[in-house]
């Protein structure tokens, strides 16, 4: 039976996204206390793939998928998922808005509900947890008063509803990539994205060559996002997302060629995208444009441009 791991425990958004990948009553779901451990599992064979958040609309990157991507041995992406997120506050049975005192959830909850908490519970302080479920778990043992989950939460554990539907941005959304051992590449369905992580060299333009290669074969990067490298202060890794598979010409072509430039480049997947990606804007390049652009800068010089 296929086992999948995913951040857990049961009740995140994660296992949520995770129920999306699997077939029901075949593969096993097994959560893990955080994303590494997740990861870690994959790798050491223990379950066969892995469900992790990798990217919120509200919030950026979840910085412990990029790390744990970047660096051990390699795993690749073979599918990916959005979700709309908004959340539930949980609390014990019978507790009262004057009795909270703490709130629990993953940082990426707490920085989206961070207006609704002021407005709600001003007095409350607020504390982060490994994961949404893992605060609903502190709340229901005592730990903490209230716990910013997802709505299924409610239906894992004995907790009740303090307020449902709440999010400061209406239409969050977070991406999910389900991610397996190097192995066969899904086909090219004419709609994918190609993820990957570079390092470039450390020279002048090392970036601009990276973008120009992409440029030149027409390919649209759908994410650009830097990571320190943890060496060296100002050593970044760069976490890329671009449309198209590998399997196409100008994206393996595009591939070969950070792979001359740079110091080293890990293939993380190509993969359907979830939701087609809204074409971009024309190039601003009319003389009009040049003449705004310009007398912006020089609004900039005098000081009273920004
Ligand atoms: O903690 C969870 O439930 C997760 O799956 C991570 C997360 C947290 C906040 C928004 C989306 C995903």
């Amino acid at each position: 039976m296929p086992r999948i791991a995913y951040f857990g425990p049961q009740g995140t958004f994660t296992e949520q996204a995770a129920i999306g990948f699997v077939h029901p009553g075949r593969d096993e779901l097994v959560p893990y206390e955080t994303v590494p451990q997740a990861l870690a599992a994959v790798r050491r064979s223990e379950v066969d793939a892995a469900c992790v958040p990798v990217e919120n609309s509200v919030e950026g990157a979840v910085p412990a998928t990029m790390d744990a991507l970047a660096e051990g041995e390699p795993l690749v992406a073979v599918a990916e998922t959005v979700l709309p997120v908004r959340f539930s506050v949980l609390v014990r049975p019978g507790t009262g808005v004057g009795a909270v005192r703490t709130v629990a959830s993953h940082p990426h909850a707490l920085a989206q509900v961070r207006y609704w908490l002021e407005e709600n519970l001003p007095e409350a302080s607020v504390v982060s947890t490994t994961s949404t479920a893992a605060a609903a778990v502190a709340v229901q043992r005592g730990e903490f008063d209230a716990a910013v989950s997802a709505p299924v939460a409610v239906n894992h554990y004995p907790l009740s509803e303090f307020a449902t539907d709440v999010a400061d941005v209406a239409d969050a959304k977070t991406r999910f990539l389900y991610l397996r051992r190097p192995g066969t590449l899904p086909e090219p369905t004419g709609s994918d994205r190609t993820s990957m992580v570079v390092t470039t060299a450390d020279r002048v333009g090392a970036l601009s060559e990276l973008l120009v290669e992409l440029a030149l074969r027409g390919i649209s990067l759908t994410r650009i996002e830097s990571r320190p490298t943890k060496g060296r202060l100002g050593e970044y890794r760069f976490y890329i997302d671009m449309l198209g598979h590998v399997a196409e010409p100008r994206v393996g072509d595009a591939l070969a060629a950070l792979h001359r430039h740079c110091r080293q480049v890990r293939f993380l997947g190509s993969y359907p995208q979830a939701e087609p990606t809204v074409s971009g804007e024309p190039v601003a390049a009319s003389n009009e444009d040049f003449t705004a652009a310009a007398d912006w800068v020089a609004a900039v010089r005098r000081g009273v441009g920004a």
